[in-house]
């Protein structure tokens, strides 16, 4: 069972979103982008640590990300709260999609604090404002033992 827009929305103002109008949707809370980024060295996933390799911030060019075919982090603008009894997925706003791009999104796990990354795929290049919505964000209920306590709770709050 997954959460109305409203409840989203709730989830988010108490993690001290400040939400426009049209980011409410009648299923989730649209997302905005905040900075774009190239990763620049390889990171590290080993059986006991973790690293993020370093990445270049792109800048806008005349009030816009002009972004080639690649694969890109984004930073979301809005900071996230996910609710204890409910996971959170991040899905691609569908003009991404219809213009050949993606984002990625993994496991936003109960208890998480912080404003968060995902993975965008531009498949045909693509023009992007700062500050566009390009993601949506959905609750679902689930059942879990803890909240999440690893390296990324509270990131940039
Ligand atoms: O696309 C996503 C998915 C999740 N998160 C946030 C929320 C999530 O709760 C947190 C940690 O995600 P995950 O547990 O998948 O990361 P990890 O690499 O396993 O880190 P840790 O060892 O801290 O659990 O990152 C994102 O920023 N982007």
């Amino acid at each position: 069972m997954f959460d109305s827009g409203a409840a989203v929305a709730e989830a988010l103002s108490a993690a001290g979103a400040d939400l426009a109008d049209e980011q409410r949707q009648p299923n989730g809370v649209d997302l905005t982008v905040d900075a774009v980024f190239e990763q620049t060295e390889p990171g590290f996933v080993g059986r006991d640590e973790k690293r993020v390799g370093e990445r270049r911030e792109v800048e806008p060019v005349d009030g816009r990300y002009r972004l080639d075919r690649g694969t890109y982090v984004v930073r979301y603008g809005e900071p996230v709260g996910i609710p204890e009894e409910r996971i959170g997925f991040v899905l691609p706003r569908s003009t991404l999609l219809r213009n050949a791009c993606t984002l990625d999104t993994a496991v936003w796990d109960a208890g998480y604090e912080g404003i968060g990354e995902g993975r965008l795929d531009v498949g045909h290049p693509i023009e992007i404002e700062p500050g566009a919505r390009i993601a949506q964000l959905v609750l679902a209920s689930a059942d879990h033992e803890g909240t999440y306590d690893g390296d990324y709770q509270g990131e940039r709050l």
